[in-house]
């Protein structure tokens, strides 16, 4: 596997390869890899000809500077995972590579970044768009890979794509979890072994939400369901929302046949996972 760390060498790289007519792959994450991400490169190397990952922990998308400094950070072993998933490149930049020109450019994604994660994370979206832009022009990609796990973001990233005129297509794939249902994070690593415990409640509370959303009504499932997780002193719940699973409004009621997404962030300690599911 080719590891390469500056802007230079990976645009070239890329260049070459698209010269050469080979599809290229790509999956960006933020490392300390799990079966989450290695779902991406699978479904990345069987659709293309040549799979790139990115592993960056990117500073512009952090609104919490102590959640920048405990990101788990585990380059080794995830240059040794996507060795031996068949990954070809590995696209590891610096801070200081990545952002030599300072992070200054200002996105507007109207009422999609109004709501859940663009609430409660002041200026995460934009950094998120930020280093997604520069990442699509560094790889020029055929297609680009994210899971479900960060709904909205593929919301956002999809309207990136088509403001912004990127020729990719975008691919979004299921959430992998852990036996006990927990969604498989790269956080979850921060986790103590009496969080960890608790930690598929988040699951099982967007479960219940689910089975009292086909008796009552929205509101008072939502209350079932925050009540529900009110009984672990551990866990402090920072949004459970019914949305649009498209436009990602807040659902009052359910109209018949829409898509909808059940939402949630918590906070397990210091640290703070996200869960959605599909309906
Ligand atoms: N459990 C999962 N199943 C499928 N895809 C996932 C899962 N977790 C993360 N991903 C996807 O992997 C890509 C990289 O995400 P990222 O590196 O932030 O991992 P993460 O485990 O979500 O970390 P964290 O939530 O702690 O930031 C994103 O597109 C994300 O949605
Ligand atoms: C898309 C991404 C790699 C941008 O830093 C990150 O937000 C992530 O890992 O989901
Ligand atoms: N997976 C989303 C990246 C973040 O939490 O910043």
């Amino acid at each position: 596997m080719l590891q390469l760390t500056s802007l230079s060498d990976i645009r070239q790289h890329t260049e070459l390869l698209r010269q050469q007519g080979q599809r290229i792959g790509f999956v960006p994450t933020m490392g300390a890899l799990h079966e989450g991400h290695l779902s991406l490169i699978r479904a990345a190397k069987s659709q293309n000809d040549i799979t790139v990952c990115s592993v960056f922990v990117n500073p512009v998308q952090f609104n919490n500077a102590e959640d920048y400094r405990l990101y788990p950070r585990l380059l080794e072993a995830d240059a040794q995972m996507l060795a031996q998933e068949g990954c070809d490149v590995l696209f590891a930049p610096s801070a200081e590579e990545m952002y030599r020109q300072k992070a200054r450019l200002s996105f507007d994604f109207g009422e999609l970044e109004q709501v859940m994660e663009g609430a409660h994370r002041p200026g995460h979206f934009n950094g998120v768009a930020t280093v997604v832009s520069k990442l699509f022009h560094l790889v020029k990609p055929h297609q680009a890979f994210f899971g479900q796990k960060d709904l909205q973001q593929f919301a956002i990233i999809q309207q990136l794509v088509l403001d912004l005129s990127f020729d990719l297509e975008l691919v979004c794939f299921p959430i992998i979890r852990e036996e006990d249902g927990l969604a498989m994070s790269s956080r979850n690593r921060r986790l103590t072994a009496e969080q960890r415990e608790v930690a598929p409640h988040l699951y099982e509370a967007l479960q219940l939400l689910h089975a009292k959303l086909q008796a009552g009504s929205v509101a008072e499932a939502k209350k079932e369901a925050e009540t529900f997780l009110g009984s672990f002193p551990e866990i402090r719940l920072e949004y459970l929302e019914v949305v649009h699973a498209q436009t990602l409004q807040p659902l009052e009621e359910i109209p018949a046949g829409a898509p909808v997404a059940l939402c949630l962030a918590a906070f397990l300690g210091e640290v703070r996972l996200i869960d959605n599911m599909l309906l």
